[in-house]
């Protein structure tokens, strides 16, 4: 073989390791690739589960999730996670701020109370502790705001009817006092066996009372306790008794908002964290990657200038012995290039791969807090729209759903029936068989609603001992026929209390949307059915 040749062979030898080098270096590239449809699956992971927290932060996930389908620039993914990480930092902190101002408002609240006239100085007392403590906390009260305000309300009322209870006129209690038993403020004043006689609460607002923990959504924690405390309201129960039970359940829902808060706040903060890490790894990664190529792009000229240069030097060479000096001397120089171009692309793929590998575990331990909190927020969710007593839907379930119903009425008229259920003489059960009788009559009325009507009609726990139904796509006649059937099955279910056997019945209002209806309308129509129902002598079912 002439020397010539063998130059030309180590030429097309150098040519065919260039290119390895070159696919070696898109292959790479396409890790790059796969490695930004993973960010993209957990950018809109993360989009759903921070969606409707902030227009602005659902906004910038949209933004990334298009970046990240149209660029591989991991520039303008940095800027963008960057923009997020910053988001969902200022997110936190105004959540931070709400719920101080939210607690203000409650302290507030509990200011004003203590300073009701005749406010016992026990339980001023503990509404100051109470008050502290919930300073302490600054939790974040949202959900709870309404059911907190019924407290403060019924609190007050308890006071009033103190007051009003001229000492000679009101019943007397003399204590032992059973609900002192779960009572977690320990009173030594109000002793389990000390002979004060105190002022009765009146039966009514034990059952207030009673219907409130009914609508209260309580940890699994604080369950017992709450039962605890509606069985123990049943024989008679001092105000003063009353006053510390409904400090104490404040107390609980204190307790389970401080979790609740803490729980949203650490999930804030890791995610806040996690995007920082993967922040700094993409941007390690573009630092890196753009140093490799730079110095891939010296290493390359390198090579092809020596190369060209073997070249010149074959065309150039004034002897065979010249060239060949000149072709050895060259072809050394590249294989040591050639070398060094390997090892450091070796080196440059391992890190490359160990950097991938960690941004890798990140967004998957990213993916794993967002599923957490999702369910949770599902749960929460479903909570909030379920009556506690019945598991029934409650009556915030009902407005949306309602709502949404007429809405696609007036697009499209269809049979739309509303009904308002009504239990006769209610009160008449909860007084003579107690509360919790009262309690059981309503979850065995809502088990025979479900059984009775099925799943294709929309039954809600209205409020007290008012269920409220929605039929869709049946005609008046079947509704009538229907809602006689479900009465006549409520008359004939086998109450049995204390010994006695006693029937309960239902009076029911119904009526078909109407064109021009809105929700009110559509309600007030059944209503006055149901009013019409009750003055006909209960037990009926009449259409308005
Ligand atoms: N046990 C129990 N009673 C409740 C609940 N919510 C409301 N109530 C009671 O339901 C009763 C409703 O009484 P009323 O509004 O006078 O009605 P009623 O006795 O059914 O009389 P009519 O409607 O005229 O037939 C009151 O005693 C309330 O305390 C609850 O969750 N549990």
């Amino acid at each position: 073989m002439s020397e010539t040749s063998v130059a030309e062979k180590t030429i097309k030898d150098l040519k065919s390791r260039l290119n390895s080098a070159i696919i070696a270096r898109s292959e790479l590239e396409n890790e790059f690739s796969a490695q930004s449809v993973l960010l993209t699956s957990f950018i809109s992971k993360l989009s759903q589960a921070c969606k409707g927290t902030d227009i602005l932060l659902d906004n910038k996930l949209a933004k990334l999730r298009t970046t990240l389908k149209t660029s591989i620039s991991f520039t303008d993914i940095e800027k963008d996670i960057k923009a997020i990480s910053t988001l969902l930092r200022q997110h936190s902190l105004k959540n931070d701020k709400n719920s101080i101002k939210i607690h203000k408002q409650l302290n507030n609240s509990g200011t004003g109370l203590q300073k009701v006239k005749g406010f016992p100085k026990e339980s001023r007392r503990q509404l100051q502790g109470l008050i502290n403590k919930a300073e302490e906390s600054h939790s974040s009260l949202v959900q709870y705001i309404p059911l907190m305000s019924e407290f403060i309300a019924f609190y007050e009322n308890v006071i009033h009817t103190q007051i009003r209870q001229p000492a000679e006129q009101s019943p007397k209690v003399s204590q032992p006092v059973a609900i002192s038993k779960c009572n977690k403020v320990d009173s030594n004043e109000v002793s389990e066996t000390s002979p004060v006689t105190e002022q009765i609460a009146p039966k009514e607002l034990l059952g207030r009372f009673s219907s409130i923990l009914n609508t209260l959504v309580i940890s699994k924690k604080h369950k017992a306790d709450i039962t605890k405390i509606k069985s123990s309201l049943h024989g008679q129960v001092s105000n003063q008794i009353l006053m510390t039970t409904c400090l104490n359940v404040f107390d609980f829902m204190i307790e389970d908002l401080e979790q609740e808060r803490s729980r949203a706040k650490v999930f804030l903060s890791t995610l806040s964290e996690t995007l920082t890490s993967v922040q700094v790894s993409v941007a390690a990664t573009l630092t890196s990657s753009s140093e490799c190529s730079i110095e891939n792009a010296k290493i390359n000229k390198e090579l092809s200038d020596k190369i060209n240069e073997v070249s010149i030097g074959i065309i150039d060479a004034g002897s065979l012995t010249e060239m060949k000096v000149d072709v050895n001397d060259k072809i050394q120089q590249i294989a040591k290039t050639l070398e060094n171009k390997s090892k450091l692309e070796e080196e440059q793929r391992l890190a490359l791969h160990e950097k991938l590998n960690n941004m890798s575990a990140q967004v998957e331990q990213l993916e794993q807090q967002s599923k957490v909190f999702e369910k949770r927020i599902q749960e929460v969710q479903a909570k909030s729209f379920q009556d506690a007593l019945t598991k029934l839907a409650n009556r915030a379930a009902f407005d949306e759903y309602f709502a949404k119903e007429l809405v696609r009425f007036h697009h499209k008229q269809f049979d739309l029936a509303i009904t308002v259920v009504d239990l006769d003489d209610f009160k008449r059960i909860n007084d003579t068989y107690g509360h919790t009788a009262g309690d059981k009559t309503l979850q065995v009325i809502a088990e025979t609603l479900t059984k009775v009507m099925g799943k294709d009609v929309f039954i809600s726990r209205y409020g007290g001992e008012e269920f409220v139904l929605i039929f869709k796509g049946v005609d008046k006649i079947t509704v009538m026929n229907k809602l006689n059937m479900l009465r006549k099955k409520v008359a004939s279910l086998p109450f049995t209390f204390k010994g006695t056997r006693v029937s309960i019945t239902l009076s029911v209002g119904v009526t078909l949307v109407q064109r021009d209806d809105i929700v009110h309308s559509a309600f007030e129509r059944a209503d006055t059915a149901l009013y019409q129902a009750k003055h006909d002598g209960k037990n009926k079912v009449v259409y308005g």
